[in-house]
């Protein structure tokens, strides 16, 4: 039967990028949605405001909620310090598949567990799981509508400390209304807006930070 698009989008990766380099498989993603297949991954503009929060927070614990097929997994996982625990949730089984082994071509395998379920499901077992005590960087990259339900999960659990870092792609596009008005209106966020676009598109599109104050 015909392969999926994700499966298309690994299989040029094991042609055009070389094994252990992770900035060859991030340029042959971008290559291939560029020139092949627009995919959902958070692009090359996007990932470079992703890849300057990531180093600004140098995190030791990190969480990524929508692994799709690992494009910002292997661009958060090759900038962390060694010994840092980078945890990826993906609830798509097939999408499991091909990330880990777009992961594992990047060499970085050992940087970052991946996981599959729903997050709704794997936020409360975070600290039974995996030893987590909180997150000092969360990206939020999966279905938009979970990502209020999952924020508010964050506070109940006792997953986020004063300084946690949350980074949400997708904010106005498809975009994630209630998420926005919950952060910008709450006592306990200080935001940033990071205007970009859509991945590899002239669509608007845009990252929120946010920076739990305790
Ligand atoms: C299956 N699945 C695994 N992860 C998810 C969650 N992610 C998204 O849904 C997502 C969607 C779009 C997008 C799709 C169509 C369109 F016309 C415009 C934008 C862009 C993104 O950056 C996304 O992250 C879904
Ligand atoms: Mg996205």
């Amino acid at each position: 039967t015909r392969s999926t698009r994700p499966q298309r989008m690994l299989k040029a990766v094991q042609k055009n990028a070389t094994k252990g380099n992770p900035e060859s498989v991030i340029s042959a993603i971008d290559y291939f949605c560029k020139h092949s297949e627009w995919a959902m991954n958070v692009g090359d503009e996007k990932g470079s405001i992703l890849d300057s929060v990531v180093t600004e927070v140098n995190p030791s614990t990190v969480l990524e909620l929508g692994t799709y097929c690992g494009y910002s997994t292997v661009r958060i996982a090759r900038l962390l310090s060694p010994g840092t625990k980078f945890i990826t949730l993906e609830f798509n089984p097939a999408n499991v598949t091909v990330a880990r082994q777009i992961i594992a071509h990047a060499g970085l395998q050992d940087k970052v567990t991946v996981v599959e379920g729903s997050s709704g499901d794997l936020i409360p077992q975070m600290k039974e799981r995996f030893g987590i005590t909180t997150f000092d960087f969360i990206f939020l990259d999966h279905w938009k509508d979970r990502y209020l339900p999952d924020i508010k999960l964050f506070e109940e659990c006792g997953l986020l400390r004063k300084g946690s870092v949350l980074l949400a792609d997708n904010v106005i596009c498809p975009g994630a209304p209630e998420y926005l008005e919950y952060v910008r209106n709450s006592p306990r966020y200080e935001n940033r807006y990071y205007p970009a676009h859509l991945e590899y598109t002239k669509v608007e599109d845009g990252l929120e930070k946010s920076v739990f104050l305790g």
